[in-house]
């Protein structure tokens, strides 16, 4: 891996809320920062451009230390959710605010302005002010404005989440091409695993302002270690001690794998793995146990049902399936996950 060009470790205080994280980020990279509301996110992302100060650790970018630098003489651009456009300024005089301020003139300004939003796809939209551009054309207005400074570091904060989903469908896909290009280090600060797995390389995610897991998108699909995680990649996760291929999660409650693991383990299955029972189904006895239905709702093509029993799960059928099963809720069921389906793994690394 390149060496990182932004080397961080942000411990800030809001409060009572104290945040303490490591970030690093190589040229070119596209990290995701993910987590639920509260974790800490916003306020990682104002530590590094410079709004809320650090009462501890370090920020260098490019090897340079930016501990002490005021917001504007930090080479960094950000998007904020809302883009945060000067309602006065024309898109051109937006874009053109950044270089100007680090110096350049006017002329020179502009035609970096002009080659921006061209470049977004705005080419002819310099004249318009910020009400009389759409969401996603004043997205992308933000993008450049964030992009003409040339930042090492580019921040956006949750870019996607003011668009319609058609909308954020297509500026997705133009976002994930002019990340591609971004010599820099880019952080991405999002809610939705969709954005994060379409725009990053690797995801960082935070839960009340610490790091719990880090990696590529595949691996922490693979072996997510929190609730949080489990339900963002969309899985059922427990934790117990394993014990060749059973993993003890509640009491005596157990439930086994084609994999074997010994000590603290997790334990994972896919809702669609879980196949409902009206009664106690015959065969496999492993993996099988009484539930009452707690929970239904639309998921996509298929309904999500959450069962609470020994250890409450998560499971997807079809609407045919939910006819036949007289799902509502209080009803009993049994519920059968196969072995295969299920993965485990060690609890401590
Ligand atoms: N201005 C503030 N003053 C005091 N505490 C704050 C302030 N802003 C945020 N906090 C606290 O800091 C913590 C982290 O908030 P932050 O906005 O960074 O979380 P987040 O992960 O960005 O959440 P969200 O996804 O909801 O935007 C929260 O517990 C919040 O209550």
């Amino acid at each position: 891996m390149s060496p990182a060009l932004l080397d961080a470790r942000l411990v800030v205080r809001r409060d009572a809320f104290r945040l303490d994280i490591e970030l690093r980020i190589a040229p070119g990279e596209t990290v995701a920062l993910l987590g639920p509301n509260g974790a800490g996110k916003t306020t990682a992302l104002r530590a590094l451009a410079g709004l809320t100060p650090l009462v501890d650790g370090h920020l260098t970018l490019d090897g340079r230390d930016l501990s002490d630098e005021p917001p504007e003489r930090r080479p960094i651009g950000v998007v904020f959710q809302d883009y945060l456009l000067f309602p006065h300024l024309s898109a051109r005089d937006n874009v053109a605010f950044g270089p100007r301020r680090h110096g350049m003139d006017r002329t020179s300004a502009h035609a970096v302005a002009d080659r921006w939003l061209d470049r977004v796809g705005l080419a002819g939209y310099g004249r318009r002010k910020p009400r009389h551009l759409s969401g996603g054309q004043a997205q992308r207005v933000a993008l450049a404005r964030a992009l003409a400074v040339d930042p090492v570091l580019l921040l956006l904060d949750e870019p996607l989440a003011a668009l319609d989903a058609r909308t954020r469908l297509e500026t997705r896909g133009e976002l994930r091409r002019h990340l591609a290009a971004h010599p820099g280090a880019t952080l991405l600060v999002t809610h939705d695993p969709l954005d994060a797995l379409v725009l990053a390389d690797r995801l960082v995610i935070v839960e009340q302002g610490r790091v719990v897991q880090e990696g590529d998108a595949a691996t922490i699909t693979a072996r997510p270690r929190t609730d949080y995680v489990a339900r963002l990649v969309g899985l059922n996760l427990y934790r117990g001690r394993g014990s060749g291929n059973t993993v003890t999660i509640a009491g005596d409650f157990a439930l086994t794998s084609t994999d074997s693991v010994e000590g603290d383990a997790f334990v994972a299955f896919p809702p669609a793995a879980v196949a409902l029972h009206p009664s106690r189904p015959d065969g496999s006895p492993r993996n099988t146990w009484p539930a009452v239905l707690a929970d239904v709702q639309h998921h996509g093509d298929s309904l999500r049902l959450r069962l609470d029993g020994p250890i409450s799960v998560a499971a997807d059928v079809t609407p045919a399936a939910a006819a036949r099963l007289h799902l509502e809720p209080g009803r009993e069921l049994w519920v059968a996950v196969k072995e295969t389906e299920t993965r485990a793994y060690p609890g401590d690394g």
